[in-house]
């Protein structure tokens, strides 16, 4: 099944503590952003990519996109205050496409398995996220102290890609905007509509470049994976 890919690029990266958008950091030379780019330009199934940017950004992104070479990048959406409404201007400026993919352009280590089980669900179901069960124990705390242990049991770490029929999560983010309701992900759209999220299990290597701390995890991930390719 084709999709087409919404990359939400448009944050200002605070908690990374960099001098310029952390997407623009580089890990082993090239930046981190074009890492994301790659996985989905080499995705047979991917037919389309669509990027939310800040306009001050936009020709030096779209200047990399040409110089890596990335074909399937198709157009270009304003990124907006937060981000919910660059992914939501990325979904008004897209032509209607069956299913369609949000995917944090900070996430670079996804692996087309995982975006396969994850298009294959939404296309059956109409909507589902990736995520990875817990590992850690969680803890709810109310003025410095633990107020209660949550059974980590029914806990999943919920990633991106989360891939929606597109009339579905066109429909959701447009309510969520009518309504003034702000999520953190695209699923909470779809749920507060009592619409089924299907959950598909990704790795734990789909982190999230926020903090500095998760250049030094991504350096490893790629490090590991150049080593298993030269085995
Ligand atoms: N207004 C925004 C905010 C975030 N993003 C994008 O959404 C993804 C996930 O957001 P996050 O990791 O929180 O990025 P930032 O908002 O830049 O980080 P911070 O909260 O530390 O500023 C990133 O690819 C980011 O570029 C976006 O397109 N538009
Ligand atoms: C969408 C997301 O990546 C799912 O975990 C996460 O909610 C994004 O949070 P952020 O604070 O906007 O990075």
């Amino acid at each position: 099944m084709n999709y087409t890919v919404v990359l939400p690029a448009a944050g200002s990266g605070k908690r990374m503590k960099a001098d310029k958008n952390k997407l623009l950091l580089e890990l082993f030379g090239k930046p981190i952003f074009l890492y994301t780019l790659e996985v989905f330009e080499r995705d047979p199934n991917c037919e389309a990519i669509w990027l939310a940017v800040k306009e001050h950004e936009r020709e030096l992104i779209e200047e990399y996109v040409k110089r890596y070479d990335i074909t399937k990048v198709k157009g270009y959406a304003a990124g907006g205050t937060e981000r919910q409404d660059s992914v939501r201007a990325c979904l008004e400026a897209i032509p209607p496409c069956g299913v369609v993919l949000v995917h944090d352009a900070a996430r670079p280590f996804i692996d087309h398995e995982v975006i396969a089980r994850l298009v294959e669900a939404a296309q059956e179901s109409g909507a589902a996220v990736a995520g990875v069960p817990v590992k850690d124990t969680i803890k709810k705390v109310e003025n410095g102290v633990i107020s209660e242990t949550v059974d980590r049991n029914q806990l999943w770490m919920i990633q991106t890609p989360q891939a929606f029929r597109y009339s579905l999560i066109l429909k959701a983010a447009q309510a969520a905007h009518n309504d003034g309701f702000m999520g953190t992900d695209e699923a909470m759209l779809v749920e507060r509509m009592d619409y089924p999220v299907a959950i598909i299990e990704s790795t734990y290597e789909n982190i999230k470049m926020t903090t500095p701390d998760d250049l030094i995890y991504g350096r490893a991930i790629l490090e590991s994976r150049i080593q298993e390719e030269q085995k």
